[in-house]
């Protein structure tokens, strides 16, 4: 069975005291374990969403919980992994990985040996030394991955953390999370515009609709964990989705990768 790991309560947001409604009254619940993909056009609050689930926004109306317990501020269990990777340019890969965990309590030998063990994971091992800037922006999204790997979190949050890659790098570290998740099983929440993405990851996709942001469908991905974007389930969720947003009429929303 089941368990919730995140409810989110009838939540509404705006920015500042006069500002236009950005979430209002967005309810849905994340499953332990689950992927789930949020799309929607630019501006209907996706990323707002997101930063309110990891604790870097405050709500004004309604509840966030993290297994049970309300979500107030920022903890290294729920953690984000940004589209610019944020790097530190001045630390080579193993000191990046390393970041999150240096000022746990672990004893030096661990950090060490739990920085190489993610590097190993997304196939950077012999990278270690490198600094970000000697890489490509696949390998360095890779060094992202497995520093936010490194903290061991329960929930990884994703804002279009492929979205600057080439078709083939994406393909690639989609891959890649896939098969890290399916091993830690840890919750993912993917924002992207990319449609593709969403089908090939998610368990569960939310479509989001601005003005004010809202949940406008859920599309539960009855497909088997092994993906293949060439298969007619696969291609039925994409009509599914692409007359959601009406790509078959005239006002095609042009900032979707297809
Ligand atoms: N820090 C902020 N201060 C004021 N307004 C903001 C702030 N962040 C976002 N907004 C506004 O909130 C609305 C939703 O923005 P948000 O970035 O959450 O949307 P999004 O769906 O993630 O967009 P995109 O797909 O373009 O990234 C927009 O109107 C945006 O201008």
């Amino acid at each position: 069975m089941s368990t919730v790991k995140i409810e989110i309560k009838e939540v509404s947001k705006s920015y500042g005291e006069k500002g236009p409604t950005v979430l209002k009254d967005v309810s849905f619940n994340i499953n332990h374990g689950e992927v789930i993909a949020i799309l929607g056009k630019s501006g209907c609050g996706k990323s707002t969403l997101l930063n309110c689930i990891g604790g870097f926004e405050t709500i004004d109306q309604g509840q966030i919980m993290l297994d049970g317990t309300a979500v107030t501020k920022p903890s290294k269990r729920c953690i984000m992994l940004m589209q610019n990777y944020g790097l530190l340019p001045w630390r080579s890969v193993r000191k990046n990985v390393e970041l999150g965990i240096e000022n746990s309590n672990l004893p030096t030998a661990d950090i060490t040996k739990r920085a190489a063990h993610y590097l190993q994971m997304v196939g950077l091992e012999d990278r270690a030394n490198a600094l970000p800037s000697e890489l490509s922006g696949g390998m360095q999204q890779r060094v992202a991955i497995a520093r936010a790997l490194a903290i061991q979190p329960e929930v990884i949050l994703m804002d279009e953390p492929f979205g600057a890659l080439d078709t083939f790098t994406r393909y690639y570290l989609q891959d890649e999370l896939k098969q890290i998740q399916q091993r830690e099983k840890m919750t993912i929440v993917l924002v992207t515009h990319d449609i593709d993405e969403a089908i090939y990851l998610a368990d569960r996709i939310l479509i989001m609709k601005p003005n004010p942001g809202e949940i406008h469908k859920e599309v539960v991905l009855k497909l088997p964990k092994d993906r293949n974007r060439a298969d007619a389930d696969f291609q039925h969720y994409r009509e599914i989705i692409f007359n959601e947003f009406q790509f078959t009429h005239d006002k095609a929303a042009i900032e979707f990768n297809i």
